[in-house]
């Protein structure tokens, strides 16, 4: 075990482009783990603030100035001769074109299908998070009714769409099952996931892709069910805990604003939003009366997207 003073910082940035591919260096000979793919960036020097940090390396080693980084996940790892604590930004703006200044190769991959390897261990669950779109949907057919539900939810498909959990409270078993798997064919045929809120044997059943868990059933759980996504919505930083503990996929952290469908409960806030993030292994996605307009906000503050219901589906 390391003592915590001995944790390495280290600043690393997900570098991306709008095609949404992203950018990796290998670890030049000479370094531990040389060989390795890596995201660029490096060790935060005493005193240094973590954006500095990534400003420096990236000039550094790659030639570039930083524009617009967005700070994302926080991830801590201990490999046998070091414990270091890697602070992921999203690098969405810079100016100069990445070259390798230290003589190490780049490559430019996409999250789906990363074609070089091996990559630093630490980094498979961010590989995974890179995976997520921006836009959770959280569907809302009770109140629209089935019919326009479906409709709506193939326009946001037709519009992006690519990540979808069905959550019906008080839908009657028979009339759930069929309209989970009508999402689930709907979603498929345009290559997104659908989560089912709460019912493992339902996501087996209908074929989908993952579960989403309540706060309640979340804080009873013992382990992840063997199920490829696993989504959990949380409210503070004991639920957040409790999703990073058992390795949820990601997490959905509300309210953020005032919304219809919590009305009586009290909002979090953008600040407080970041403050809970701040040090989250996980990717978060921001819910409660947000709309699209809102996800630049949800990305400055350390959010991975944003979720919603009747501002979407
Ligand atoms: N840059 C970077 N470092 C990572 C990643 N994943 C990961 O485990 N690390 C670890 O974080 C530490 C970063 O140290 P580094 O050696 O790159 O730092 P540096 O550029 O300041 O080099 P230096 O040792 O010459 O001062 C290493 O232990 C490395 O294995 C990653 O994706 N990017």
């Amino acid at each position: 075990m390391f003592h915590p003073s001995d944790i390495v910082k280290v600043a690393a940035a997900v570098i991306t482009r709008p095609d949404g591919s992203f950018l990796l260096a290998r670890r030049p000979a000479g370094k531990p783990y040389a060989g390795y793919w890596e995201f660029p960036g490096g060790k935060v020097k005493p005193d240094e603030s973590l954006l500095h940090a990534l400003r420096r390396e990236l000039l550094e080693e790659l030639g570039i100035h930083v524009e617009h980084a967005y700070p994302w996940i926080t991830r801590t790892f201990t490999y046998p001769h070091a414990a270091v604590c890697l602070h992921f930004y999203r690098v969405v703006q810079w100016h100069g074109e990445p070259y390798p200044q230290e003589n190490q190769e780049l490559s430019w991959q996409f999250a789906n299908n990363v074609a070089v390897e091996p990559m630093l261990p630490a980094n498979a669950p961010v590989l995974r998070a890179l995976d997520l779109p921006p836009v959770y949907a959280i569907t809302n057919a009770m109140e629209l009714g089935i019919k326009l539900s479906l409709t709506r939810i193939e326009h946001a498909l037709q519009a992006g769409l690519r990540l979808v959990q069905v959550r019906e409270k008080g839908m009657m078993k028979e009339a759930l099952h069929v309209f989970a798997g009508e999402v689930v064919k709907l979603a498929h045929r345009y290559g997104a996931k659908v989560l089912i809120n709460e019912d493992i044997r339902l996501c087996r059943e209908v074929g989908a892709d993952g579960v989403h868990f309540p706060s309640s059933q979340l804080m009873n759980l013992t382990e992840l069910p063997g199920i490829d996504l696993c989504g959990a919505s949380c409210h503070n930083a004991e639920e957040l805990f409790q999703a990073e503990r058992l390795g949820m996929s990601f997490v959905v952290l509300a309210p953020v604003l005032p919304t219809l469908s919590h009305p009586e409960s009290k909002t979090l806030g953008w600040q407080k939003f970041a403050t809970l993030v701040r040090e989250c292994s996980l990717p978060v996605y921001a819910l409660g009366g947000l709309r699209q307009e809102d996800l630049t906000t949800a990305w400055e503050h350390g959010g991975h997207g944003i979720a919603m219901m009747r501002a979407i589906v």
